[in-house]
């Protein structure tokens, strides 16, 4: 088991510690469970959907990198194929604030890059912030995805965002979670055919500058993030930070990270690629290359 979930996992009651037993005893266990895995911790605790994702909850902020606030936020999303995805929030020491993910926006972005369609709820451990309010809002579900929280009574993210603003007051009818492809060619090696998959799939309709960027590790696992436009343009998550997601979920580190690939379109309005290279650099890799985006 990962050395982070020591302490959550001893304190889950009895039976859903030997239901667990066998996913997390992969070091690499991927922070999600599938819809069949979500109903057998169903049976084995006689929890519900709600109190059994309040009961993993420690498990998801167990993976928080909190290297600033030692603030661990947890988050679980559902989606609607019934599968369960862990976030948690993440902050990078040497780099700027700007560049931190929240809980809920870990959650999501992991449901959305593992191909998910939508979500049905999100439970956190805290209220969630405005700007993941702003962040939900972009989401294909609108203002009725779930928002479930510890003593509160569930209610619809319209409650907790009156008077929205979001992708229909700038005429965006393509919302974050719906299937998208832009059409470039995968081209190079598996790194950067991984950089330009993601790409194709990025949620960019604000700036139209698509952007994927793939991590390898020095095992061979490679990790990649879309980059997640928002309507209020600042909770906006970066390419480089849908991987960093994914690379922390399935239990890696930042030594682990050997080479990142960014495919990006030339001549568009943005670039990733001044705080993509930043953040790296801060994180301890050095080996970023850049791909040009091509359409068949
Ligand atoms: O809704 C919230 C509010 C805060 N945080 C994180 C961001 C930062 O890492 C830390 C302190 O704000 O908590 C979340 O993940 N979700
Ligand atoms: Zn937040």
């Amino acid at each position: 088991m990962h050395p982070r979930f020591q302490t959550a996992f001893g304190q889950l009651m009895p039976e859903l510690q030997s239901a667990l037993a066998p996913l997390l005893a992969d070091r690499h266990f991927p922070a999600l469970l599938h819809a069949e895995q979500v109903s057998a911790l169903r049976e084995a605790s006689g929890l519900d959907d709600d109190a059994l994702a309040l009961a993993l909850l420690p498990l998801a902020a167990a993976c928080a990198r909190a290297d600033l606030s030692a603030f661990n936020v947890g988050a679980i999303a559902r989606g609607v194929s019934g599968n369960w995805y862990f976030g948690a929030n993440m902050e990078f020491i040497g780099a700027t604030l700007q560049q931190t993910v929240h809980a809920e926006q870990s959650a999501i972005g992991h449901a959305w890059l593992r191909g998910e369609k939508g979500l049905s709820a999100i439970t956190v451990n805290y209220t969630p912030c405005g700007h993941c309010r702003q962040f939900m809002n972009e989401l294909n579900s609108g203002l009725d995805l779930r928002i479930h929280l510890p003593g509160r009574e569930t209610r619809p993210l319209g409650d907790y965002l009156p008077d929205a603003f979001g992708p229909r007051d700038l005429q965006i009818t393509t919302l974050l979670m719906d299937e998208q492809h832009h059409g470039f060619i995968p081209e190079g090696d598996a790194l950067a055919r991984a950089a330009i998959a993601a790409a194709n799939r990025s949620h960019m309709p604000y700036s139209r500058s698509p952007s994927g960027l793939a991590l390898a590790c020095q095992d061979g696992a490679i990790f990649s993030g879309s980059y997640a436009e928002n309507a209020a343009f600042n909770p906006s998550l970066p390419p480089l930070q849908g991987a960093l997601n994914l690379l922390n979920l399935n239990g890696y580190d930042y030594p682990d990270i050997q080479r990142a690939i960014l495919a990006e379109k030339t001549g568009t309005a943005l670039s990733q690629w001044e705080a993509t290279a930043a953040t790296l650099k801060a994180l301890g890799c050095q080996q970023i290359e850049w791909v040009a985006l091509r359409l068949a």
